[in-house]
């Protein structure tokens, strides 16, 4: 097998590290940077400081009073934070904290052991102490393992695996120092190193390759949801009606459809301001769904018109739903920095006919919702109904 000595393999960390800090100063993240990004990129910076700290004690450059314990401070620092970035990323910013508390501790426990023994016990406390900080990390990753992809559900196995592998070496030390059979402390040590490299890699690329999945969720999620109100956009909308069409020409209980236009917003941007415009849209859209069960669908058709979908439901019923929402979004202003803002609706409400496509079903609501606009706003029209057949 070849052998590495320790100065080279701290090398080939140190390089690997300041290489992946290089990688990282280009990668563009696009516009939504990940939340856990500034934690995670200062965590490599770090770890590459820490190896080269050491590298450079291994040749001599540094004395090795010096580098060992500096250097495994700022190891220890760096993978805390890289744990603490994999927490953030998994829902829980408060990491700083208990990973402050933590790193100051493990760097505390490093130096007692380095003082009473500068080999032996200080490698066991330098494993093991790595070794549970990459266990945390790969807790954090595996910690929503249901919605998780399998890239992300592989770089936790990997992580913790390879932290294992990373705390082995220390418990050997402890309990085996002359090895086991074919395993010798030797190889344990080789492969320690050869594990933190993988480390290394896995977590690197893995991290710039989960934010690349997650950018592509995100833009595959905003094709069809609305950025703003966070509901259905028109493309979404229709997507959730198609199926409704279909059942429509089966017998069987009716499908309404309301559309609601907001009266006179041009005066709410113009007297208040877009962002308070932008409040006052968000603020509809939660009033909406308050008055809708969880099978309804409230979407965003364009600007300031919305469409709700209501299976199983009559013209009769839709029209009292719609009554229902209108009243509440007059009698709810929407507090601004400057004032309250007054707002109303104007509606207009069907049923999905056997023979409609999506052009004549919003054709008939919207001319049920223009009737109410010329009604003088604020109310609900229904559309005419279909003939009855004889
Ligand atoms: N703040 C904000 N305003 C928007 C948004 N989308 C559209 N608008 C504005 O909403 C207004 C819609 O105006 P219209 O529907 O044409 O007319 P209105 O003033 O609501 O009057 P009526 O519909 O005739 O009652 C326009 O001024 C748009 O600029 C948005 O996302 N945010």
């Amino acid at each position: 097998m070849m052998n590495l000595d320790a100065t080279t393999m701290v090398l080939v960390l140190a390089l690997g590290n300041l290489a992946l800090c290089a990688v990282l100063t280009f990668f563009d993240h696009g516009p939504v940077r990940p939340p856990s990004w500034a934690a995670w990129a200062l965590s490599k910076q770090v770890q590459a400081g820490a190896w080269t700290v050491l590298a450079l004690g291994g040749l001599g450059v540094v004395p090795e009073a010096l580098a060992l314990p500096g250097g495994y401070a700022l190891l220890f620092a760096g993978v805390a934070i890289e744990a603490g970035a994999a927490w953030e990323e998994a829902g829980h910013p408060g990491w700083p904290r208990p990973a402050l508390v933590l790193c100051g501790l493990a760097i505390l426990a490093f130096f007692v052991c380095y003082l009473i023994d500068e080999q032996g016990l200080r490698s066991v406390a330098a494993s093991l102490l790595l070794g549970a900080f990459y266990l945390a990390a790969a807790l954090a990753l595996g910690a929503r393992w249901r919605e998780a992809s399998l890239l992300q559900r592989f770089l936790a196995l990997a992580t913790a695996v390879l932290a294992l592998v990373v705390a082995a070496r220390g418990l050997s030390v402890l309990l085996l120092p002359g090895g086991w059979r074919w395993l010798s402390s030797e190889l344990l040590r080789q492969l320690s190193g050869a594990a933190l490299y993988l480390l290394m890699l896995a977590n690197g690329f893995g991290v710039l390759l989960l934010a690349r999945e997650r950018a592509g969720r995100e833009l595959a999620r905003l094709e069809v949801v609305d950025p703003l109100t966070n509901v259905p956009n028109r493309r979404g909308f229709f997507n959730a009606l198609a199926p409704w069409m279909a059942l429509a020409r089966r017998p069987g209980l009716p499908t309404a459809l309301v559309v609601l236009d907001l009266d006179g917003f041009k005066r709410v941007n113009d007297g208040y301001g877009h962002p308070a415009g932008d409040a006052v849209l968000r603020h509809v859209v939660e009033l909406c769904k308050r008055q809708l069960r969880d099978s309804d669908l409230v979407g965003r058709l364009v600007g300031v018109e919305f469409a709700i979908l209501l299976p199983r439901t009559n013209l009769d019923e839709a029209s009292l739903v719609a009554e229902r929402i209108r009243a509440a979004i007059a009698s709810s202003p929407v507090k601004s920095e400057r004032a309250m803002i007054a707002m109303t609706a104007s509606f207009g409400v069907t049923v999905i006919r056997p023979e409609d496509s999506t052009v004549t079903l919003f054709q008939r609501a919207d001319d049920a919702l223009q009737a109410s606009k010329r009604a003088g706003r604020n109310r609900v029209s229904q559309a005419v109904p279909a003939p009855v057949e004889t």
